[in-house]
């Protein structure tokens, strides 16, 4: 997964923290274009300590990545000390320590052999037809890659992050019947009594068809029925058991477990995640999140972790208005109005149980025509449990409620939510909250409501309330978990000694880190930064750059320069060649130069090349000492051609030829480069 979609630099704004691998934390200040002997060149300004500028040429943009470290007012890194690399090499040496442990728990995993589910098309056919809608192509993509995980010998882990209302049950259900085709019972586990409830509404319809035995333990269910289901599924007669947290006491007793769903995983502690991996070692784990907290994300992103995701909405999905402003009355009432004379329903959320009665008094004031009651986990359970079932048969249009709602309530008909004190919120909370809403083909709304200006004032608050409201776009889910990072410091990446080190660095450049030393450790190398920062240095004396005529706008052109020099193959360069053309036209022949140079680095740096030349009269080409280039080939070059080529020490190797056309130029060294990669001494 390319982790630039996520955490990618071109979203920059001048002044925006930036980290460089090799120099530290500076500060972005735009690009410039720099001619050098009639030669235009761009470069990135970073600013760092007493004022001094980096100028970063475009191609080395890999070396630089948000600064996300969540420390306010860090201070920036003076150019030329050794503060940053030895701030970088604490990091390196405790990611080192993370990649193995990560990899040791992976490896537990592996080698724990898992279950290998088979399935009988014809009725698993049988249970798709039920499903009342089209699925999207990333529900069908998604379950396909869990149900071949299941049928594998190893045990699963797969995360599917699919944002709130994308969908993901559908993946759970069809991942609980082939694990009942197998005979295998089914946990089901949630954070909340509501959703356990939920859920037991859910998997009862949509199993309806079939003989399949579910069932429920919460606080809504008296310990009579608690106990006796306990004892059915211990022998094996309960197939589907949904339930809070209280699924992981020891009293719970399987008879044949398979398969165990997390649902909201970010809702979990930690030490309920690793009590689960303790118990249910070698199972298949099927986790579901709208919201990734880092942790979760990093594994993912570090190859530790089957991820899925789910990024396009169901079809017909409206992305919900959001608005954020102060209180006022009559706001209230239209939103309420404009709701319930459309038949449809409204979540008011006050998060104060105290004053949630007065509140609700306050709003019949406000609403006469509403029906309003309350919901909120101080309740008894079963007048909860009432309340939730008349709103979802709509005896009542406006639920005033706490954050009980939050994660993965589903009412298709309520369509407003209206939420006080929003300031009170944290992004990952306000974005599951919103989600509560326009989980059909209705539009809706979602209102954002402080007491008093100042609150909206606020540094913190009002970036991540302008967070939340500017990210209305369906699929925000990955988004503010990066923001929520970014505003609500680093949260926890891998227990709190590794968020230590992340702020240092940045999130960004920790996870980068962390892929290569996984990577490293996977292929039995070291993980060496010499090998993440070097990169051949090309210098052949013509314009590479996108010319402002052809892009004019720099954040544009940043992007194209940051993504060409992350690029990790000739395919991926031939992929941006034609979003250029679609996008902007025929290329200048400074922006096919650039792609060239681009292809040319690539081989080169595949080829153990440390610097190529070029100018009018030939060049040179410096091998580095490891390079992959079979030294016979060259010591024949030399031979068969003495005019052209000729050794100037150990590693240069020189050519003279002419070279004065631009496009020869190019070519003569991709060609150079192409002989070289037909006689390499890679083992
Ligand atoms: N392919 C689809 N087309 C139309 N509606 C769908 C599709 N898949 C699911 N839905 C419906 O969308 C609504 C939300 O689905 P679901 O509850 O699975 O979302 P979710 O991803 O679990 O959301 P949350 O993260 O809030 O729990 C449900 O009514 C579901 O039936």
């Amino acid at each position: 997964m390319n982790t630039d979609n996520i955490f990618n630099v071109n979203q920059l704004h001048e002044g925006q923290l930036i980290v460089h691998m090799e120099h530290g934390v500076g500060r972005y200040d735009g690009m410039t274009i720099i001619e050098t002997r009639g030669i235009k060149a761009e470069y990135v300004i970073l600013t760092y300590a007493d004022n001094d500028k980096l100028y970063v040429p475009v191609y080395s943009l890999h070396l630089i990545s948000n600064y996300d470290g969540c420390i306010d007012n860090v201070p920036l890194h003076k150019l030329g000390s050794d503060v940053w690399k030895r701030v970088r090499k604490k990091a390196v040496d405790k990611v080192r320590d993370v990649a193995s442990e990560l990899l040791d728990i992976y490896a537990q995993r592996t080698i724990k052999n898992g279950f290998s589910f088979s399935y009988n098309k014809k009725k698993y056919q049988l249970f798709c037809k039920q499903f009342p809608f089209e699925l999207t192509s990333d529900q069908c993509k998604v379950i396909n890659e869990v149900l071949s995980d299941m049928c594998k010998p190893i045990a699963m882990d797969r995360l599917i992050c699919g944002d709130v209302g994308f969908g993901k049950t559908e993946i759970a259900m069809r991942a609980a019947f082939l694990a009942i085709e197998n005979h295998k019972q089914v946990a089901v586990l949630v954070p909340t009594t509501l959703l356990a409830q939920q859920h037991f509404d859910n998997f009862i319809e949509r199993f309806a068809n079939f003989p399949v035995h579910i069932e429920m333990i919460s606080r809504f269910r008296s310990t009579k029925n608690r106990n006796q289901v306990l004892d059915h599924t211990a022998q094996g007669k309960v197939n589907i058991l949904i339930g809070t947290h209280i699924l992981l006491q020891n009293k719970v007793k399987w008879h044949n477990l398979g398969l165990l769903i997390l649902d909201e995983e970010h809702r979990f502690g930690v030490l309920h995640k690793e009590h689960i991996k303790s118990i249910y070692s070698n199972i298949d784990i099927l986790t579901l999140t709208a919201t990734p907290i880092p942790r979760t994300l990093n594994m993912a992103m570090s190859g530790i972790r089957n991820l899925s995701i789910i990024s396009k909405p169901p079809a017909k999905r409206l992305r919900i208005k959001t608005f954020l402003c102060e209180y006022n009355a009559l706001l209230v009432r239209k939103a309420i109005l404009r709701e319930v004379q459309r038949g449809g329903q409204v979540y008011y959320l006050y998060n104060n149980v105290k004053n949630i009665e007065k509140t609700a008094r306050r709003l019949a004031n406000l609403v006469p025509e509403a029906r309003i009651n309350i919901g909120h986990g101080k309740l008894k359970d079963r007048d909860l449990e009432k309340v939730m079932n008349d709103f979802y048969h709509q005896r009542f249009n406006v639920l005033v409620c706490t954050t009980i709602i939050e994660t993965g309530i589903h009412i298709a008909n309520a369509n407003t939510i209206i939420i006080e004190q929003a300031n009170q919120f944290g992004l990952a909370q306000l974005h599951q909250l919103r989600g509560r809403v326009g989980r059909s083909h209705h539009q809706a709304y979602a209102y954002l409501l402080t007491s008093s200006p100042k609150e909206l004032l606020s540094n913190d608050i009002h970036k991540r309330l302008e967070a939340i409201s500017s990210l209305e776009e369906l699929g925000a889910g990955f988004t503010l978990a990066k923001h929520d990072l970014e505003i609500r410091g680093s949260g926890e990446l891998l227990g709190s000694n590794q968020s230590g080190q992340m702020k240092t660095i940045g999130f960004t450049l920790y996870t980068k880190l962390l892929k290569n030393a996984i990577e490293a450790i996977k292929y039995g190398s070291e993980l060496s930064l010499e090998k993440i920062t070097s990169i051949t240095d090309i210098e052949l004396h013509l314009p590479a750059i996108l010319p402002e005529e052809y892009i004019p706008d720099v954040n544009t052109r940043l992007s194209f320069y940051k993504r060409l020099a992350s690029v990790e193959n000739y395919c991926e360069i031939e992929i941006l060649k034609k979003e250029l053309i679609s996008r902007f036209g025929v290329m200048p022949n400074e922006a096919h130069y650039l792609l060239m140079i681009t292809v040319i680095r690539q081989r080169a740096q595949n080829l153990g090349i440390q610097r190529i030349e070029g100018s009018n009269k030939g060049g040179a080409i410096n091998f580095s000492n490891n390079h992959y280039i079979d030294h016979t080939y060259i010591i024949n070059l030399l031979k068969q051609e003495p005019k052209i080529y000729r050794f100037d020490g150990q590693n240069k190797l020189k050519f003279i030829c002419d070279l004065s056309n631009f496009r020869t130029r190019l070519q003569y060294i991709a060609d150079l480069l192409e002989k070289f990669q037909q006689h390499t001494i890679k083992n």
